[in-house]
C-alpha cells in the first residue's frame, strides 16, 4: 500500500481537452468491455500455432499463463528473471539510456519491473485506455481486423465513495462485469485535485470529459487505477494478477529468478511453412550460475517487455545481421526490425507551490487517516489529453503540413540502414501525421500532488516522430541491453512538447513568461524525461516494413515463437500502456489457444545431446 505514494511513476494528471466527438462504434464498445481493459480489435488468427511451453514472462506473461493453463491439457512454464513476490530485494531493474545528444548528452533513467508482475509491480497504477482512433489506426496498418466477444469483465457498482468526485464522472456503462480484474477510482480525492479541476482547465480551453472509457479520451478526467480500495492488498496489482493463477494448477509451473538466455532452434527440421522450429529455452539465475535447458513441445511466448523480448531474440540469433555479426553471434534468422522502431513518451513537469493540501501533505502528517485504505487508494488521478488544435492555437493544420513535408524532404531519424525498417518508419510516420495528428491527443497533462507543499503538471508527448533502437553489444545475456531512444532526434517532438509546456503554464500559471528558447533549453538540460512507456521494439508490422511479429503475434520466420507484450505496438498510443497490454495478452491467449502446432518429434530437443552437457541441467519438456 504504502507503495502508492512511493511509486516512482507518479506522474500525474490533470486533464483535458477539447474537441473530438467521435461516437464509439458498437464494436469499439464491445471490445472495450473485454477483460475490463481491452479495446483492441481482434487480430486475425491463422491456422498455425499453439500452445505453450515456455513463457518468458510478465504483466502480459501472467495473464497469458493464467489463461493458457485453464486448459488442463496444456503444460505451461513461466520463467521470470525476477523474484516471485515483493520482499526486501528490489522489484525492479534500473537501466539508463546511452547519452542523448539532443538532451545535452544526458542518459535517461529507465526503471523496469523485474518481478512476477513485471512493471506493474512498480508502476503508477493509472489505467487509461487508448482512444478509438489510435486503435483503429493500428488496425488500418494491419489491414484486417474482426470483432471479438465481450467476456470476463467485472465492474462493481460503486456507492457513496465517489460522491465527492462529482465533477469527474465515471461511466460504468463502459466497463464489463464478470472478469477477474477491476479498475477502480480512488475512494477519496485530494483537495489539490479539485483545486486544479475544471475551472483551471477551462481557462486553457480544456473541457471535462464525461466518458473517458468509451473510445474518446480527449479532455480532462479522473483516471481509474489498478488500486481497489476495497481489497486488502488493494495496492499491489501483481499479487492480484497472481491470484488468477491460484490455486496452483498442476499444469502451471512458475520459476522465479530464471532469466531466459536464449531460445534453441532445431537445425534438423523446418515446419511445413519452411519456418524454423524452436525446440528449447535456456535459462539461468545469473551469469555465474548453471544454465538449464527446457524442451519445448509447442510454443515459446516472449513476454519480457520492450527490453526483454528483443534481447532474447537477438541472443538467440534472430535480429539485424549487423548487430549480431558485430559481436560474433551466428545469425539464425535475419530480422532487421528486432529492437528497431523504439518509441517512448517523453514528459516534463512544471511544479509550483500549492495553496491547498496535497496528498504529500497528508502523507507527511503521519495521521491515522494518512494510513487508511481510503487515503492510500488515492493516486495522482487527474489527467487531460489535448489535441494539436489546442496546442497550436488552431494553426495545427499548418504545422501538420510542415511535419509531413519534413519526411518528404528526407528527414528520417531511423537508426538503421535496413530499407525494410525505413519503409516501416515512413508508413507509421505518414499514418501519424495523417490520422493521429488531426484526430488523436498529442500531449497528456498529468497532475501530481504527491509532494508536500507543491503541485506539478507534466506535459507528456504522446505520438513521437523520433525513433530509437535497443541492441546488444555483448554475447553475455546478463549484460544490459543498450538503450538509445534518440529523444528529440525529430524536431517536431520538441516543438510539440514545448507547446504542451506552454499549455501547462496556462493551467498552472506557473512558469511566468518564458521564450521558446528558454523552454527548449530547460527541456534539453533537465526537464524532459521518460514517462516510462517504451514500446515498439518488436513491432507488429508487415515483414517488408521491418516488422517482427505478424498479426498472430508470431515472429516472422519462426514456426512457434510469439511476442506478446508492450513491445509489439507499432506506434505509441496516446495512453498509458498497462491497460492496453492486459487486453493484448487476453487476445493473444485466445490466439494461442486456437493454435494446434506441435513440435514434430524429429525436431524435438535431443535429450541425449543435452544430457551430455554434464552439469548443465535438462528439464523435461513442457
Ligand atoms: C515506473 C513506471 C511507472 C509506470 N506507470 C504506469 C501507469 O501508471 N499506468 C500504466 O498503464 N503504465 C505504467 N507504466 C508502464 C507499464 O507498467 C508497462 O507498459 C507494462 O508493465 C508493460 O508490460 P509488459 O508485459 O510488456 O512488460 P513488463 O511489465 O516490463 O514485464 C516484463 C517482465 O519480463 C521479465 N523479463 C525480461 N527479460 C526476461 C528474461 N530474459 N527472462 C525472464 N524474464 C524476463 C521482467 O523481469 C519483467 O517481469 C509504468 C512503468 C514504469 C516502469
Amino acid at each position: 500500500m504504502r507503495s502508492i505514494l512511493r511509486s516512482v511513476g507518479f506522474i500525474t494528471i490533470a486533464t483535458t481537452l477539447a474537441t473530438v466527438s467521435a461516437t464509439p462504434s458498437p464494436l469499439h464498445l464491445e471490445l472495450a468491455a473485454r477483460y475490463e481493459e481491452n479495446i483492441f480489435p481482434r487480430l486475425p488468427t491463422s491456422s498455425t500455432s499453439t500452445t505453450i511451453s515456455s513463457l518468458g514472462v510478465v504483466l502480459a506473461g501472467l495473464v497469458l499463463a493464467s489463461r493458457l493453463s485453464e486448459d488442463s491439457s496444456r503444460r505451461v512454464l513461466v520463467l521470470e528473471a525476477g523474484l516471485q513476490r515483493r520482499c526486501d530485494a528490489p522489484a525492479g531493474a534500473y537501466y539508463e539510456s546511452i547519452k542523448q545528444p539532443m538532451l545535452n548528452n544526458r542518459g535517461i533513467y529507465w526503471p523496469r519491473g523485474k518481478i512476477l508482475g513485471g512493471s506493474t509491480a512498480m508502476n503508477a497504477m493509472y489505467l487509461v485506455r487508448p482512444s478509438q482512433i489510435d486503435v483503429d489506426s493500428w488496425q488500418s496498418l494491419l489491414e484486417s481486423a474482426q470483432g471479438h466477444r465481450q467476456e470476463r469483465e467485472l465492474h462493481r457498482p460503486r456507492g457513496g465513495a465517489m460522491g465527492n468526485r462529482g465533477r469527474f464522472p465515471y461511466d460504468a456503462a463502459n466497463h464489463g462485469s464478470g472478469g477477474p480484474y477491476e479498475p477502480e477510482l480512488p475512494a477519496r480525492s485530494c483537495s489539490a485535485s479539485s483545486a486544479i479541476g475544471p475551472s483551471a482547465l477551462a481557462t486553457a480551453g480544456i473541457s471535462t470529459l464525461q466518458n473517458p472509457n468509451g473510445g474518446v479520451t480527449m479532455g480532462g478526467f479522473i483516471s481509474p487505477s489498478s488500486i481497489n480500495p476495497y481489497e486488502q492488498d488493494a495496492f499491489l496489482l501483481a499479487p492480484r494478477i497472481y491470484r488468477l493463477v491460484c490455486p496452483p494448477r498442476s499444469n502451471l509451473h512458475i520459476l522465479p529468478e530464471a532469466t531466459v538466455t536464449k531460445i534453441g532452434f532445431t537445425d534438423k527440421l523446418r515446419s511445413s511453412t519452411n519456418e524454423i522450429i524452436a525446440h528449447s529455452v535456456e535459462f539461468a539465475k545469473d551469469s555465474a550460475s548453471t544454465r538449464y535447458v527446457v524442451g519445448v513441445n509447442r510454443e515459446v511466448i516472449l513476454a519480457g517487455g520492450p527490453l526483454g523480448s528483443p534481447k532474447i531474440l537477438m541472443h538467440s540469433g534472430v535480429g539485424p545481421t549487423d548487430v549480431l555479426q558485430q559481436i560474433g553471434l551466428d545469425v539464425v534468422y535475419e530480422l532487421p526490425g528486432v529492437g528497431q522502431h523504439l518509441q517512448d513518451h517523453l514528459t516534463a513537469g512544471v511544479a509550483w507551490e500549492s495553496r491547498v493540501e496535497t496528498a504529500g501533505d497528508v502523507r507527511a502528517s503521519n495521521s491515522d487517516f494518512s494510513k487508511s485504505s481510503e487515503f492510500l487508494s488515492f493516486i495522482n488521478d487527474a489527467v487531460a489529453f489535448v489535441n494539436a488544435s489546442l496546442l497550436f492555437n488552431g494553426n495545427d493544420a499548418v504545422y501538420g503540413t510542415e511535419i509531413a513535408n519534413m519526411l518528404a524532404n528526407g528527414t528520417t531519424t531511423v537508426p538503421s540502414t535496413s530499407p525494410e525498417v525505413i519503409e516501416g518508419y515512413k508508413a507509421v510516420y505518414n499514418l501519424t501525421v495523417q490520422k493521429l495528428w488531426p484526430g488523436s491527443a498529442q500531449i497528456e497533462m498529468l497532475m501530481s500532488v504527491i509532494s508536500p507543499g507543491s503541485i506539478s503538471i507534466q506535459s507528456a508527448l504522446q505520438h513521437p516522430y523520433s525513433r530509437g533502437r535497443v541492441y546488444i553489444n555483448s554475447t553475455n545475456p546478463f549484460d544490459p541491453i543498450v538503450i538509445d531512444p534518440q529523444y528529440f532526434s525529430h524536431p517536431a517532438d520538441r516543438t510539440i512538447m514545448r507547446q504542451g509546456v506552454k499549455l501547462v503554464r496556462l493551467v498552472g500559471a506557473a512558469l511566468g513568461d518564458r521564450t521558446d528558447d528558454q523552454i527548449d533549453a530547460w527541456l534539453t538540460n533537465s526537464g524532459a524525461n521518460t514517462q516510462y512507456h517504451p514500446a515498439s521494439a518488436c513491432a507488429m508490422l508487415p515483414r517488408k516494413w521491418g516488422g517482427v511479429v505478424d498479426s498472430d503475434l508470431k515472429v516472422y520466420g519462426l514456426a512457434n515463437v510469439r511476442v506478446i507484450d508492450s513491445s509489439v505496438y507499432p506506434f505509441e498510443f496516446a495512453a498509458h500502456l498497462a491497460s492496453a497490454t492486459y487486453g493484448l495478452a487476453e487476445i493473444g491467449s485466445g490466439i494461442v489457444k486456437e493454435s494446434t502446432f506441435e513440435v514434430p518429434s524429429g525436431a524435438k530437443v535431443d535429450e541425449k545431446e543435452l544430457g551430455r552437457q554434464g552439469k548443465n541441467g535438462l528439464l523435461a519438456g513442457v
